[in-house]
């Protein structure tokens, strides 16, 4: 995993548009995002999903040959939105970026590869794209139903209360924080595995 500011150069999402100013660990934390490194250890996916209550998962292999119309999906997965459920993510193989909005509205860049698994809070905006390697195979979990609801930014987004509630989350009211989203909190997970 590596972090870093996005460059918001013209040229394909699928480059790495690193701008060079990295993002530690403690700042992708304060915008409610945790990152673990499992390379080839499914039983401590498990365990995160069972402590954190998630009851379905189903696997994805994005590229050419495993999506019909990949291009097309790979600019739907790049249109900024925000889903309703806290979800996670384990690269399996390959790689890929997921871009997060910050406390100033900036795009940050998450390079997430082999073994990464990250936790995304519900109402936070962000996108996804390949890298230009196109192959990314994940492990999507979900804590409900298995199926991907995007909500494309804008006035009706501002005001979900997915979005209220990540933002009084981020911005520092812990006591606000849903209890569906406190559920399953970090801590049986051994610091040296934790990353966020
Ligand atoms: C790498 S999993 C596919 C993308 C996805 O699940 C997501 O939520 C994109 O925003
Ligand atoms: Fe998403």
């Amino acid at each position: 995993m590596k972090a870093y500011y996005y460059d918001n150069a013209p040229g394909d999402q699928r480059q790495p548009h690193d701008s060079g100013r990295p993002l530690s660990p403690a700042a992708l934390s304060d915008l409610g995002i945790h990152h673990y490194h499992f390379p080839d250890d499914l039983a401590s996916v498990d365990r995160i999903a069972h402590e954190r209550h998630y009851k379905n998962r189903d696997q994805i292999e994005i590229s050419p040959s495993t999506l019909p119309d990949y291009e097309t999906k790979v600019k739907t997965f790049f249109d900024e939105h925000l889903h309703e459920d806290e979800e996670i993510r384990y690269v399996m193989a390959g790689g890929g970026y997921f871009d997060v909005r910050n406390e100033g509205d900036e795009w940050v860049r998450i390079r997430l590869e082999k073994g990464d698994l990250m936790i995304m809070p519900a109402g936070i905006y962000h996108r996804f794209t390949t890298d230009e390697q196109n192959y990314t195979k994940a492990m999507r979990l979900f804590k409900e139903d298995p199926k991907w609801t995007p909500l494309k930014r804008g006035t009706e987004t501002d005001s979900n209360e997915f979005r209220r509630d990540y933002l009084k989350m981020r911005d520092g009211e812990a006591d606000s924080m849903p209890e569906k989203q406190r559920d399953g909190a970090l801590g049986s997970i051994p610091d040296a595995q934790r990353m966020t």
